[in-house]
């Protein structure tokens, strides 16, 4: 399949991001994460689920669980011009890549944008492990039940999903709990998160 990646779209396209992190303030920067997605101006978060603690699939065995969000927008970016500026929220939260599905402080992937199929390696779609993945279905199933990912229900595959049991709603520590989970410490200092803008981010078009 070829689909023009770098395409402006005539009109919003809806598009559904997948969100993880379990390295650093993990609640803070998930929160941060989405408010920089929202404060581009040719996105509009549409839809946020619950946070969810799970079990990591994949990578290190003693990685630290993750917090996981599903968010859906509205964009009249290009699908390249949405993973530039995923990879720029990253960024401002130094992403690292070092082993393979390891910890990271933000990772955000596309899920699916509108009914585009892809599968150029830069951005397949619909994401190719997300429909075998609960940390991604739990939540995105609680944001919008009736949600469909090649086809099959999101809610149905949720529950056929080997990691199911892994995930969990997420309990805002009340300041004064003893049992507040510290945040995973990141292993360099870092300076504080730097803005987003719209300079990475491909395929840009005035607002329709
Ligand atoms: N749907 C997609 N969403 C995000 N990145 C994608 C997608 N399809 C392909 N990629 C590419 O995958 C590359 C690696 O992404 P990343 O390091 O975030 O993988 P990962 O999140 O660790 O693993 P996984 O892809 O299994 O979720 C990115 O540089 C990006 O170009
Ligand atoms: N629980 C959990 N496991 C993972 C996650 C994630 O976000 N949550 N992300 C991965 C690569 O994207 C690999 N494994």
């Amino acid at each position: 399949m070829s689909a023009d990646l770098s395409a402006v779209p005539a009109g919003p396209v809806t598009a559904v991001l997948a969100l993880g992190s379990n390295l650093g303030s993990s609640p803070q920067i998930l929160t941060d994460a989405v408010a920089q997605l929202a404060a581009h101006e040719l996105v509009q978060v549409t839809a946020e689920s619950p946070l969810v603690v799970t079990a990591p699939v994949g990578g290190p065995p003693d990685q630290p669980e993750y917090l996981n969000q599903v968010i859906e927008v509205r964009t009249t970016l290009s699908p390249l011009g949405l993973l530039g500026l995923a990879h720029q929220v990253e960024q401002a939260h130094h992403r690292e890549r070092i082993v393979r599905w390891g910890p990271r402080t933000l990772d955000i992937d596309i899920i699916t944008f509108g009914s585009l199929s892809s599968d150029d390696e830069e951005l397949t779609l619909p994401h190719p492990r997300a429909a075998e993945r609960a940390f991604v279905l739990t939540p995105w199933s609680w944001m919008d039940p009736g949600a469909f990912i090649g086809g099959r229900s999101v809610f149905e595959l949720a529950d056929a999903a080997a990691d199911r049991g892994g995930v969990r709603p997420y309990r805002a520590p009340a300041p004064s709990d003893p049992a507040a989970p510290e945040a995973h410490p990141v292993p360099e200092a870092h300076p504080a998160p730097s803005g987003i803008t719209d300079a990475g981010a491909a395929g840009k078009a005035a607002q329709s």
